[in-house]
């Protein structure tokens, strides 16, 4: 039996404090019951590019607070070796973005961005907070026959989290005391910047939207209508209070800690879990149960850390225990990997690393999804944006004038993303809409470590992209270890455009790419012309007939990974839980995080992970009850 000494057990312990797994720590004390929180990171709200929402980008390139993790996109390494922001590690440490590194570098992979600090990926997103479409919880209540997964059951889970600016209070399926606020800038954004609303109108257009571009970008996106053919312009949510404010399950998690609940949850940053402990009873049939947890104590410890030394002190090894049970919501990658440590993983894999198995669990690390991302960008000879007039040095600090006014509510930094398109293809995997595509100022084109590469400066405001997020991609990554060192940073691949979907998916990325090019042809002179900078780089002398869909198969990167551990049917090998977030083969170990999604949840992931810890708040805590 677990020592049970006051100091280390608890009703649960839950690993990772992101969307899932800190939405679920606050819930379950706020219900009277002890949890142990145990986040690898630091609590770093202190700092200003986490709290001013629309420093997410220099939040996320933030040694402080980001995990590094480079990844492959194909089995073929030829196609790798083609990403234009392949990095590497040169002689001198630095990273080189590029395909033409200085002799002797280090070929890393592709620089997929993670954060390990309290609050999570949440922390420094961009904030994008959409429902799925209803056939994504569908998918869940069907393949396990569990009804209170159905998009409408699933309802009340938004309406808990949720504290709603952007309709009216009182709205029909929406939430107005939750911890989460949720907020739309689009109308505002649109009022300032005429030209950037000229183009979206023109969109609006030509997807068939009657009605002013002012009206259309007040559309609720995230409204309680059966929604697979929502399709045109809406209103982009985001997680963040008006104003500007960044909110995440960090902010549930300060809540509870400011009321009469705290003595119930223990917050402990700077712990890395690295395995799950369990008791083994006698008798035949008799499965483990989870009893505690391993963890090293102290900063930076994992090696994706940039911040990670060989020479730093060795860190202190703890353990603490749970009565009731232990949760993982470490994220898509580490969860997996932390079952793998814990013995619970495919056999063979297990077996290679000499990792003795306790649960051979084929589906733990596999059907990794993520959305497929790219973007039509275009330069005009106008000024389309009303940032590139405000004098903002985005350093967030006293020098930049954009934080003074940020502080008074105002100015570009109490702004959001513009809008949000839906649209859909001819090549639809189940029918419904499956572009999620949003304009913004400026050209984005994935992501790098080495900052401003993403997203080249723009002084003059004169680019404008359309970025998209492919619905129901049907890839299926891998998340491997390395070896037995569980802070060894996995291997990934998500094997993009392989398999028998991969030319529909294609087609349809490449006809987002033709709905782009259609807005910035017709949008009018006053605005435009604009000349094609992604796909075809006509500005830097490209065809404008440069290979579509080699550049499509060849550029597009992700950011919104899931579905690692995956709920699944009694009846699928690769199922890692059930219904109730039950690691299958043993007792008292869930999944509450971004890997427990069968299908990847629309365009956005954040807030059905957010909804996915508040479903698991209500089975955990009536199971609790229940027991008592
Ligand atoms: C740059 C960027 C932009 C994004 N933009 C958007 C967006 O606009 N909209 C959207 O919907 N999604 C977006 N996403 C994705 C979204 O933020 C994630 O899908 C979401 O945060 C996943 O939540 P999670 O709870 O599964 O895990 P995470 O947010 O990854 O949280 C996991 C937590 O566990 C901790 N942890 C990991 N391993 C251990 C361990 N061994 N021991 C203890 N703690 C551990 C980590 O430090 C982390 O705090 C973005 C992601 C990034 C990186």
């Amino acid at each position: 039996a677990p020592p049970q000494e006051p100091g280390n057990t608890y009703d649960y312990i839950i690993v990772g404090s992101g969307p899932g797994g800190g939405t679920l720590a606050a819930n379950l004390a706020k219900a009277g019951i002890s949890v142990l929180l145990l986040e690898a990171g630091d609590d770093r709200g202190d700092l200003i590019n986490q709290q001013i929402g629309l420093l997410g980008m220099f939040a996320a390139n933030d040694p402080l607070q980001r995990w590094d993790y480079f990844v492959k996109y194909h089995s073929d390494e030829k196609v790798n070796d083609k990403a234009r922001f392949l990095t590497w590690r040169t002689p001198e440490g630095e990273f080189y973005v590029g395909n033409k590194p200085p002799a002797g570098s280090e070929k890393l992979g592709i620089y997929y961005p993670r954060a390990g600090v309290l609050g999570g990926c949440a922390t420094h997103n961009a904030m994008a907070a959409a429902t799925p479409n209803d056939s994504d919880w569908d998918y869940v209540a069907e393949i396990t026959g569990d009804d209170s997964w159905t998009a409408k059951n699933m309802r009340k889970h938004l309406i808990s989290l949720e504290t709603a600016h952007h309709v009216p209070k009182g709205a029909k399926g929406h939430g107005f005391s939750g911890f989460l606020d949720i907020e739309v800038t689009s109308p505002k954004q649109v009022a300032n910047q005429p030209q950037a609303a000229i183009i979206l109108q023109t969109a609006a257009s030509l997807m068939g939207q009657k009605g002013n571009v002012t009206d259309l970008v007040a559309r609720d996106l995230n409204n309680p209508l059966p929604n697979g053919n929502q399709v045109g312009l809406f209103g982009f949510p985001v997680h963040m209070a008006p104003g500007g404010i960044r909110r995440t399950s960090q902010h549930a998690i300060y809540e509870v800690q400011a009321s009469t609940k705290a003595k119930f949850l223990t917050l402990q940053t700077q712990s890395f879990v690295t395995k799950v402990l369990f008791e083994t009873p006698k008798g035949k049939g008799k499965k483990p149960i989870a009893v505690g947890v391993s963890y090293l104590k102290g900063q930076s410890i994992f090696k994706a850390d940039p911040r990670w030394s060989a020479n730093a002190t060795k860190p202190e090894a703890r353990t603490a225990y749970a009565r009731n049970g232990v949760i993982l919501a470490a994220g898509v990658f580490n969860t997996p990997q932390i079952l793998k440590h814990s013995g619970i993983g495919p056999a063979s894999e297990l077996k290679k690393h000499k990792i003795p198995l306790l649960v051979d669990l084929p589906g733990v690390g596999e059907n990794l999804q993520d959305n497929y991302e790219i973007s039509v960008n275009a330069a005009s000879t106008a000024n389309l944006t009303d940032l590139g007039a405000a004098p903002c040095t985005f350093s967030g600090g006293e020098d930049d004038p954009c934080y003074h006014l940020w502080k008074e509510g105002k100015g570009p930094y109490s702004n959001g993303i513009i809008d949000a398109l839906m649209y859909k293809t001819s090549k639809a995997a189940y029918g419904e809409r499956d572009l999620f595509m949003w304009g913004q100022n400026g050209a984005f084109r994935g992501f790098s470590p080495v900052p401003n590469f993403d997203m080249p400066p723009d002084p003059q405001g004169r680019t404008f992209g359309f970025s998209m997020a492919k619905i129901h991609s049907r890839s299926k990554g891998r998340v491997l270890i390395k070896g037995t060192d569980p802070t060894d940073v996995p291997e990934i691949n998500f094997h993009f455009f392989e398999g028998k979907d991969a030319a529909a998916d294609l087609a349809a990325m490449q006809e987002g790419i033709e709905f782009g090019r259609k807005v910035f042809k017709n949008t009018p002179a006053s605005v435009g012309p604009f000349t094609e900078l992604d796909p075809c780089n006509v500005n830097a002398g490209e065809s404008p007939n440069c290979n579509v869909k080699e550049f499509i198969r060849e550029q597009a990167w992700s950011h919104h990974a899931t579905s690692s551990a995956a709920i699944g049917s009694d009846k699928d090998k690769l199922a890692v839980l059930d219904s109730k977030f039950r690691v299958r083969g043993v007792e008292n170990l869930r999944v509450v995080d971004g890997s427990a999604f069968p299908r990847s949840p629309g365009g956005f992931p954040v807030l059905p992970t957010f909804m996915l810890g508040e479903k698991a708040s209500e089975v955990i805590i009536k199971e609790h009850k229940g027991k008592k």
